[in-house]
């Protein structure tokens, strides 16, 4: 299985280019999407979910051709919106049960073996008669991964699906998705980049509707090798280093600022060789659309 993206633009009414003949190509497993807010995730996701038309290009999925072909894509789609709405008066049990019939799984007890296992698999089996309304957060995008696994998907969309999760539910789901990702093609969006690291096989990272890098993570770090150096400063003497230095990150902690810089050779001025780390690489793209100087 396959996802080929073709030079995909999208330019809203209000005359934002959300996608800028973005082209990108998609394997089985985990796929991760990176971008600062606005960069044109949701924008890309919701266009291959079928829920928004681009202006040009062409999207393939194993041969479907995805722009066009909505109801063969939906057969073979799971997708977790950002925000989905959740009804608060139904128990999981029961709204797992009514998407699978939505879904065209006719038989009553096909679709309560099915949820059962969906229940299983997310954990949820001992709650599934509560209301969702009194769900936390992380069941909640639990349940939400369960509706979104009804038919058996080959493409699953999960768009920033652990943000406000603590860091226990935050591993619990992503586990769940690794699992999944074995034989389907899960496509993530998150800010959290590390993560990107520690998950997914391949990546891509978009700033203003543009594809800024798209590969592996390993290869991304190793472009980095002994190119990463770092100096913490005062923070009034950020002026000093911004013109003659290329500064991809700045953290701020108790009035010193840290810096990191990307150089071929050593800069000089104090600053010391670091291990690169894929942040690094995220902000050395990203310093090339936007401002990185958090100050
Ligand atoms: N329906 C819309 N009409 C007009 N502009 C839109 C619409 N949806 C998104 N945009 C704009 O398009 C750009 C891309 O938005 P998008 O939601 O795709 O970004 P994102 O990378 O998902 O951001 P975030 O991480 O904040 O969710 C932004 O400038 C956004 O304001």
């Amino acid at each position: 299985m396959q996802l080929i993206i073709s030079s995909l633009s999208k330019t809203y009414p209000n005359g934002v280019k959300a996608l800028n003949n973005v082209s990108l190509t998609v394997n089985q497993g985990m796929f991760g999407l990176l971008g600062p807010n606005g960069a044109g995730k949701s924008s890309l996701m919701r266009t291959i979910a079928t829920l928004q038309e681009a202006d040009s290009g062409t999207v393939t999925l194993d041969g479907i051709d995805v722009l066009h072909q909505k109801q063969e894509v939906r057969q073979l789609l799971g997708y977790l919106p950002q925000d989905f709405g959740i009804y608060p008066r139904i128990s999981a049990e029961q709204m797992l049960g009514h998407i699978a019939r939505l879904k065209g799984i006719g038989k009553k007890s096909e679709r309560k073996e099915l949820v059962s296992a969906l229940l299983e698999k997310v954990n949820l089996a001992k709650d599934k008669r509560k209301n969702l309304g009194t769900y936390s957060g992380g069941m909640k995008q639990r349940f939400g991964i369960a509706q979104a696994l009804i038919g058996n998907p080959k493409l699953i969309i999960v768009d920033e699906p652990t943000a406000g999760l603590d860091p226990t539910e935050r591993n619990r789901f992503y586990n769940l998705l690794s699992q999944i990702g074995e034989n389907t093609i899960v496509i993530l969006s998150t800010h959290i980049v590390e993560d990107v690291r520690t998950l997914c096989s391949d990546m891509a990272i978009i700033c203003q509707g543009e594809l800024l890098y798209t590969g592996g993570p390993d290869a991304a770090l190793s472009e980095l090798d002994g190119k990463i150096y770092s100096k913490t400063i005062h923070k009034d003497e950020i002026y000093l280093y911004r013109e003659d230095h290329k500064i991809i990150s700045t953290q701020l902690k108790g009035g010193q600022l840290n810096l990191r810089t990307i150089s071929d050779t050593d800069p000089g001025y104090g600053f010391v060789q670091v291990p690169a780390g894929l942040e690094d690489f995220y902000f050395s793209r990203i310093a090339e659309k936007a401002d990185v100087v958090t100050l």
